[in-house]
């Protein structure tokens, strides 16, 4: 194998394939993707999006649990990332929502305004309109490779959407695409078309193969090549790799190494390669090349509750086909391989929410009303026109391979799902070995910021009171289920074109550069992350060749 290229992108998730397609449009550029898992094109459950839960443990996850977390009565979270081409996009419940534009100007970069992020994020996507969704056409890509569609709400997501209205939640069909209200009820769309999931590995196989983009896989970075020129700069120069057994390979690149290998992994190879915080790395007995202390920081993650309800009649869920019949899956694999339909062919998600709790909050809350507030926010730091929470409801019993009690023949359960929007929680990665086949430490300090707990209380108190009040379902509940019971900031790592501080040629593109995370689903985020990234490094590339140009 060559071991020059242009480019040198490490990670085949959400990112990197999006990064490496924008790429190769040029034809004389050349680019290796690199990617820790196996290819991912025969992995039928990859592509039925109802089965992703299957993928979240063994070899197609990175099998990462936090530490004990005070906050959640010191339980260990298990947090899949996909480890397989495709990334997290291939393992994730395909929901969807761009958040609102505050979420991004927030970030206070021009570079990433939330206008700015609204255009790239519909760049990767083509939308399949259907009759019965009445889609906002102006929020919505019909040209690129990622297929997205609107997915009916079955009979319960019908009822719910009657609830959330009741509530005060007005009916606004594509609000999670067009980012317009932070308090309505909708529809989220689907990375999915034709019965098959769509990852940005689209970006690269089927109609897009591309001769100039080499794809390896089972190929761990371990950490970025960097030198130091006659200038005394330090230059990005390539990378070093394993593959599963432990060998070691060397790939260079002329122009740039890209960092894609998402929020827990592209800190940890920062830190492997000798930039990020000094005392950390030489705790380690790394060799610190550049000391930014914010690597590794600042982690956030949405929080979610489920809350389960029985339901006093058939008819509404998927149970019967999910959870009465006992050769569920090896049914749902056939009838997806037949027709690609099925119940596994769908994510198991119905109608959509999004609600501002501040106001009940400080009428109920005195602990509430002591936290201080910056002009026109309220104590989590969001605007009036950015949701507290998100909610939707599954559309049978389901979640996690880990859960139990399973309703039986004659009993029908679902869940209501509350997801906290503008989580305060700061949490870290860190580097327990320079192993690169060893997992950092991932601890997110869920809940340690009290307005979390007291956002995300008020929250299930609300989605209590849409399920067993609201005019659509308030009728239909039995009871609880189981029936039993910015570049200025010391802290940032990378500038406003994602080039990591302190080393050229070195870029990060994934989900790890959002200073705060937005209102909802992080892929769509991360579909434009890399979208931008790409623009940024073609920037600098037509910069570069019209210098030289310049000088002939
Ligand atoms: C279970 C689950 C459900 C989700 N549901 C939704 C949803 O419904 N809607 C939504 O919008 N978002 C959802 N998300 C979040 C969203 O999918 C992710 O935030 C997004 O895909 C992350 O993109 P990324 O490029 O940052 O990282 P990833 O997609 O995780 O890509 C990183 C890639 O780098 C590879 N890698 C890591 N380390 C190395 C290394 N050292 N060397 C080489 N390769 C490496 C990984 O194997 C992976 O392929 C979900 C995520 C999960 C895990």
């Amino acid at each position: 194998m060559e071991h020059m290229f242009d480019y040198v992108v490490c990670g085949g998730g959400t990112c990197g394939p999006i990064i490496a397609g924008r790429l190769s449009e040029d034809p004389n550029v050349k680019i290796l993707m690199l990617e820790a898992g196996k290819d991912s094109a025969d992995m039928d459950d990859m592509h039925m999006a109802g089965a992703w839960t299957q993928n979240h443990t063994g070899e197609t996850d990175w099998n990462l649990t936090t530490p004990p977390q005070p906050g959640l009565q010191n339980r260990e979270i298990h947090v899949p990332r996909g480890r397989f081409l495709g990334g997290s996009s291939g393992c994730n419940g395909t929901i969807c929502v761009r958040g609102v534009r505050q979420d991004y100007d927030d970030w206070g970069l021009p570079e990433w305004s939330g206008d700015e992020m609204f255009r790239a994020m519909k760049k990767s996507e083509t939308f399949h309109p259907s009759k019965w969704f009445p889609e906002d056409k102006s929020s919505h890509g019909y040209d690129g490779p990622m297929h997205i569609e609107a997915a009916p709400v079955l009979p319960l997501g019908e009822l719910m959407l009657e609830s959330y209205k009741s509530k005060g939640l007005d009916y606004r069909p594509d609000m999670f695409s067009s980012g317009e209200t932070a308090n309505g009820c909708g529809h989220t769309l689907r990375t999915t078309w034709k019965g098959y999931r769509t990852t940005p590995m689209d970006f690269l196989t089927k109609d897009r193969k591309r001769s100039n983009v080499t794809i390896k896989c089972n190929a761990t970075v371990d950490r970025v090549i960097i030198e130091r020129e006659t200038d005394n700069t330090l230059q990005a120069k390539g990378v070093e790799y394993e593959d599963n057994d432990g060998n070691r390979f060397k790939a260079f690149a002329r122009k740039e190494v890209i960092l894609t290998g998402g929020t827990y992994a592209s800190p940890a190879i920062l830190l492997r390669s000798g930039i990020g915080p000094k005392a950390d790395l030489e705790a380690l007995n790394l060799v610190c090349k550049v000391d930014l202390p914010g690597v590794g920081k600042n982690l956030q993650d949405h929080q979610l509750i489920f809350t389960y309800y029985e339901l006093s009649q058939p008819g509404l869920t998927d149970d019967p086909r999910v959870n009465h019949d006992p050769n569920a899956y090896e049914n749902g694999r056939r009838e997806w391989r037949e027709n690609k339909g099925g119940w596994l062919a769908q994510f198991p998600f119905g109608a959509f929410a999004f609600a501002r709790l501040d106001d009940r909050l400080t009428a109920e809350n005195p602990e509430w009303r002591e936290f201080s507030r910056r002009p026109g926010r309220d104590p989590m730091g969001q605007a009036s026109s950015q949701p507290s929470l998100e909610f939707f409801h599954t559309v049978c019993y389901g979640g996690p391979p880990e859960y139990t009690d399973f309703p039986k023949e004659g009993q029908y359960a679902f869940a209501m799902c509350c997801f906290l929007c503008g989580a305060q929680s700061r949490g870290e990665v860190k580097l327990k070995s320079t192993n690169c086949h060893k997992n950092p430490i991932v601890d997110h300090k869920y809940m340690s910021d009290r307005r979390d707990l007291l956002m995300m209380s008020e929250g299930v108190r609300f989605a209590n009171e849409i399920v067993t009040t609201g005019a659509g379902t308030k009728d239909k509940i039995k009871g609880a289920w189981p029936p039993v019971g910015s570049s200025d900031d010391d802290m940032a790592v990378v500038d406003t074109k994602l080039r990591v501080k302190g080393v050229k040629g070195l870029r990060v593109a994934d989900c790890s550069i959002m200073p705060l995370v937005h209102s909802g689903h992080t892929q769509m985020p991360a579909f434009g992350i890399a979208e931008k990234a790409a623009e940024f490094i073609k920037e600098t590339a037509s910069v570069k060749s019209s210098a030289v140009r310049a000088n002939l």
